[in-house]
């Protein structure tokens, strides 16, 4: 079997936190961001890792990456311990921070591409064309001479996502890539990140709130709550086992005020005197189908969206019911208890 892209065994990381204890006294306490963590990551993935404010998934990633030293436990990314192999696996991975930029503030971008290549020593016969794909799918020709300060940040995320692959790393990691971006960019953005795994099968590992961004990119989630990993399996069975419901918005062509009784469906909202009706439904009650199918026959539909949970509304369920959920369903290590 081949050696899985990431590996975290036992994975711990303390931080010491200090605060005021009287007036002249400071109490210092250890806080543990991650807490006994483990998990494989197979070559080719594409996995969400998703958790309520201040988990533990940055410092996750930074431990990954080689920024953070892990306090106790084991990592390995791509074969090498990142710490102390930063370098080389520099060459292999690629890192988006959503709201730090690793690109030369002052730099055009085309700049900061060039100064990427040289950094990665890519042959200069061929990296060019890499630069130019990436330009071209990510929309940013207009932008190659603007220093990267005076970009919007739908423009500077593009650009930061093109410096992540301007290498082609084996494994992209992403940390909040669509945190601020408005629903088109969200859109643009999740679209070149399916091709780019479909056409050169990077592992992608994500970290997002946004629930589409983990339906649309990834077949794995792992969520971690208070440093240790509580589910391990797909999207629709954290969300099945959470009874997350996801609600489907129906618009129609003439106002109905009432569609009567949908099989499996619960009706949340009737909105603008008929004409929108919203159904709320889980998948094992009732299919996105059948529910179209229903109000069909009551109505004409014009229009229909699908809204899935929220990120925090599952998590935040899951954690209400931890017993339940700490196991896990993918192969590899269960997640830890
Ligand atoms: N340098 C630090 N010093 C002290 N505490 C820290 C430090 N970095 C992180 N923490 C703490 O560790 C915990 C985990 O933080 P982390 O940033 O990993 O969470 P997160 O899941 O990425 O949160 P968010 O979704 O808000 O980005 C938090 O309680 C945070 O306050």
């Amino acid at each position: 079997m081949t050696e899985p892209i990431i590996q975290v065994r036992d994975l711990r990381r303390e931080f010491v936190v200090r605060s005021p204890a009287g007036r002249l006294r400071r109490a210092r306490t250890v806080v543990a961001a991650v807490d006994g963590l483990s998990f494989d990551l197979a070559e080719g993935a594409a996995v969400g890792y998703i958790g309520a404010n201040g988990a533990g998934k940055s410092t996750t990633i930074k431990m990954l990456t080689g920024i953070l030293v892990p306090t106790e436990g084991t990592v390995r990314t791509c074969g090498l311990d990142p710490v102390r192999r930063r370098r080389d696996l520099a060459r292999q991975i690629g890192v988006v921070f959503g709201q730090r930029s690793q690109l030369w503030w002052d730099l055009p971008l085309a700049e900061s591409f060039r100064a990427l290549a040289a950094i990665h020593r890519l042959p200069e016969a061929s990296w060019p064309v890499r630069r130019d794909e990436l330009v071209d799918r990510l929309d940013l020709g207009a932008f190659l001479a603007t220093p990267v300060r005076q970009l919007s940040l739908g423009q500077r995320i593009r650009g930061e996502i093109a410096a992540a692959l301007l290498h082609s790393p084996r494994l992209l990691i992403l940390d909040e890539p669509t945190i601020g971006l408005d629903v088109l960019s969200k859109e643009r953005l999740r679209v070149f990140l399916a091709e780019q795994r479909a056409l050169h099968g990077t592992t992608l590992l994500l970290t997002t709130h946004d629930m589409d961004d983990v339906q649309r990119l990834t077949d794995r989630v792992l969520v971690v709550d208070h440093g240790r990993l509580v589910y391990d399996g797909t999207l629709p069975g954290l969300t099945a086992q959470v009874g997350a419901e996801r609600v489907m918005v129906v618009d129609l062509v003439e106002p109905v005020a009432d569609l009567g009784p949908v099989d499996g469906a619960r009706r949340v909202a009737v909105e603008s005197d008929g004409l929108r009706h919203r159904f709320a439904f889980t998948p094992e009650r009732t299919t996105a189908g059948a529910i179209l199918e229903a109000v069909g026959r009551r109505g004409q539909v014009r229009d229909l969206a699908i809204e899935e949970p929220d990120i925090e509304d599952v998590v935040r369920r899951l954690y209400l019911a931890p017993s339940a959920v700490r196991r896990s369903t993918d192969a590899g290590p269960a997640a830890t208890a």
